[in-house]
């Protein structure tokens, strides 16, 4: 059966240039393109642990075996990287420095990553008439408007105050000693040069701005497949806690609100992008879930029932701490307050919605982080400490 787009026309194979593919949500892109669509991947980034099960055919050749091949690049300095844009129909850009304890702390480097590195795809899209489509963030929106109304008052709960709209809503950062905002900052200006290439010079693109994205192989587990004294997001800070079974950290009392989507649900509307370039091209998306809004302390006090669900194991005699975030982050950290996206823009042009509830995918994520880390953080626990 011929697979049609949202207009009903046949959609042609693709050549993607995948930039950032070895990452958390390209590889789960990389699974969905080839095991759902006829498209090739030109798959670039440093690092392939998160996709060498779609690369190496152990004994016998994969189903999708080769459509999808690796390039180890730094797209820093690299000359290989024009000619595989030229190579595509399509350029996908995933590539940042993305976990918010390094925009404080490595705030150069989260700039350079997320605006000066992005220059040269961008400029190679435009000058080769190569469509973009390019990851920013839900925290280009930074700050509410509602954040800086009186606590009490009754405004915050009008959702003009809080409600994020692609084509509305303001961008509200920190001042700039807080350099946590580096990274919404340098992704606010890379955004802003993509569509100014648009209006300017022609360019197709498309900009997503991702809602808190979770699932399996989101970042590491410190220690474990990562740097022990690393700091990844949230969900891999909350797994590798409940793994060891030490108290979950909440930063400044956990009271920040978030929305959480299904890794799963949000790659279906990427791949609605892929497929649907006449709807997609010249719009910037948010893609998140709005009905599943949490506090952090209550993400902490879920993920505590179904990690003990999941694993078996009793719940830690004191579950979760109140840490200060110059404790935790140090200093120049700030904090986006609430994020609810609005979903007139999606909802529209490509008629997606999210499907997953917090709890289930939370039981679908930490079933993964059991299985997959349980033992071997056991055997790092039981090592008796280095004499
Ligand atoms: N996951 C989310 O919820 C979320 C939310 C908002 C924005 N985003 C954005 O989505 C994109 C992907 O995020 P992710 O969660 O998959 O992060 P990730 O860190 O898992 O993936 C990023 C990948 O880019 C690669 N990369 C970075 N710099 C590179 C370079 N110079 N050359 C080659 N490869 C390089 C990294 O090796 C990594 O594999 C990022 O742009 C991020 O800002 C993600
Ligand atoms: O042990 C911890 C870790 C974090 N927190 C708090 O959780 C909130 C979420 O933090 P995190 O997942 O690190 O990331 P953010 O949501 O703040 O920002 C990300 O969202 C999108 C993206 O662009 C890419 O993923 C990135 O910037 C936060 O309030 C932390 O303080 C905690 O309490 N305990």
């Amino acid at each position: 059966m011929a697979r049609v787009d949202l207009d009903g026309n046949p959609i042609k194979p693709l050549t993607i240039c995948m930039i950032g593919a070895g990452g958390f949500i390209g590889s789960h892109l990389c699974e969905k393109l080839m095991s759902e669509t006829p498209h090739t991947v030109l798959a670039l980034d440093v690092y392939s642990d998160k996709i060498k099960h779609l690369l190496d055919p152990a004994d016998s050749p994969l189903p999708w075996a080769g459509r999808i091949t690796f390039h180890r690049l730094n797209i820093k300095h690299d000359s290989r990287l024009e000619g595989l844009i030229k190579m595509a129909d399509l350029t996908i850009n995933l590539a940042a420095i993305c976990t918010p304890a390094d925009y404080n702390t490595r705030p150069l480097d989260t700039i350079y990553s997320n605006f000066i590195d992005a220059l040269p795809v961008v400029k190679y899209c435009s000058e080769n008439n190569k469509r973009l489509i390019h990851f920013s963030t839900c925290e280009v929106y930074g700050k509410t408007i509602g954040a800086f109304l009186p606590k009490d008052s009754p405004l915050r709960k009008d959702p003009a105050y809080y409600v994020l709209k692609e084509d509305e809503s303001p961008c509200i950062f920190g001042s700039i000693e807080k350099q946590r905002w580096s990274y919404a900052c340098a992704k606010q200006l890379i955004e802003r040069l993509i569509f100014a290439e648009g209006a300017e010079n022609g360019l197709e693109f498309t900009i997503v701005r991702p809602f808190n994205w979770i699932g399996p192989r989101m970042d590491f587990i410190p220690g474990i497949d990562g740097p022990s004294e690393g700091v990844p997001r949230v969900l891999a800070c909350f797994s590798n806690n409940l793994l060891r079974g030490e108290p979950l950290k909440l930063v400044d009392g956990g009271q920040s609100q978030r929305t959480f989507i299904y890794i799963k649900d949000a790659i279906e509307a990427v791949l609605l992008m892929i497929e649907n370039p006449a709807r997609a091209n010249g719009h910037i998306f948010n893609v998140g879930n709005p009905n599943n809004e949490v506090t952090v302390r209550q993400l902490a006090e879920i993920m505590i029932q179904v990690y003990s669900k999941v694993s078996g194991e009793q719940t830690a005699e004191t579950p979760t701490i109140d840490v200060s975030s110059k404790e935790f982050y140090g200093e120049g950290y700030d904090d986006s307050d609430k994020r609810i996206p609005d979903m007139t823009i999606i909802n529209k042009q490509l008629g997606w919605n999210p499907k997953t509830s917090l709890w289930d995918l939370l039981e679908s994520t930490l079933t993964y982080q059991h299985r997959t880390y349980a033992e071997a953080v056991k055997k790092v626990i039981a090592k008796p400490l280095a004499s």
